[in-house]
C-alpha cells in the first residue's frame, strides 16, 4: 500500500509580483496567484486525486491556495490543519526588500548564497537547513503515519519549506537541491511506501 503526498506551493502573492523578500510577511495571493491555485485544483480533479488530510502554513497565501483548490476540487467541510512549521523560511533583515535592490547592494553572489545555499541564514534570519529543522520533524511526526497508512495528504506551503521536504524525501544533496525551484501554484505529487521512504514521483 503506498500514500500519496500532494505537496503545492501556494499561488503568486503581491510580493511575488512586487519581486520583494516575503519570508513571514502575510501578503495575499494577486489575481494570477488565484488563478494558479485553481488550475491546481482542476489538475488534481482532473488526475482523480481525493485527498484524506489537509495541511497548510499559518500564512495567508498558502491558506488561501489551499482554500481555492478545495473550491475547485467540490470538497467542502474537511478539517484543515494550519501550523507555522510549514511556514515559508524566515527571510529576517531581507523580509520586504526588492530583491533586485539586494542585489544591486550585496552583489548577485551574495544574494544567490542568501535564497540559495543549504546552511547559510540571511541576516537575522533561516537558511534552509534552519528551515528544514522544523519543517521535516513536523511532516514527520504530522503527515509521514497517514502516508505509511496509505492515505492521501495535500499540503499547501511554501518555495523554500517544500524545497527543505523535498530535499529529504528525494535524498536530495545541498548542491542539488541549490539548483531545485517550485513555480508559484506548481503542485509535486509522491506515492510513499509503507516504509516511509519515496515510491514514485507522479507526473500529473
Ligand atoms: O521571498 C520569499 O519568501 C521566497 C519565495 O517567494 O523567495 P525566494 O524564492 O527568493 O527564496
Amino acid at each position: 500500500m503506498t500514500g500519496t503526498l500532494i505537496l503545492v506551493r501556494h499561488g503568486q502573492s503581491d510580493w511575488n509580483l512586487k519581486n520583494l523578500f516575503t519570508g513571514w510577511r502575510n501578503p495575499d495571493l494577486t489575481e494570477q496567484g488565484q488563478g494558479e491555485a485553481r488550475a491546481t485544483g482542476r489538475a488534481l480533479k482532473g488526475a482523480g486525486i481525493v485527498p484524506d488530510l489537509f495541511y497548510t502554513s499559518a500564512l495567508r497565501r498558502a491558506q488561501h491556495t489551499l482554500d481555492l483548490i478545495l473550491e475547485e476540487m467540490g470538497i467542502l467541510n474537511v478539517t484543515i490543519t494550519r501550523n507555522v512549521a510549514l511556514n515559508e523560511r524566515d527571510y529576517g533583515d531581507l523580509s520586504g526588500l526588492n530583491k533586485d535592490d539586494a542585489r544591486a547592494k550585496w552583489g548577485e553572489e551574495q544574494v544567490l548564497v542568501w535564497r540559495r545555499s543549504f546552511d547559510v541564514p540571511p541576516p537575522g534570519g533561516e537558511s534552509l537547513k534552519d528551515t528544514a529543522a522544523r519543517t521535516l520533524p513536523y511532516y514527520e511526526a504530522e503527515i509521514l503515519p497517514a502516508l505509511k497508512a496509505g492515505k492521501t495528504v495535500l499540503v499547501a506551503a511554501h518555495g523554500n519549506s517544500l524545497r527543505a521536504l523535498v530535499m529529504a524525501i528525494e535524498g536530495l544533496t545541498p548542491d542539488e537541491i541549490l539548483a531545485r525551484e517550485i513555480g508559484t501554484g506548481e503542485p509535486t505529487v509522491y506515492k510513499i511506501g509503507a516504509d516511509g521512504t519515496l515510491a514514485e514521483r507522479v507526473t500529473l
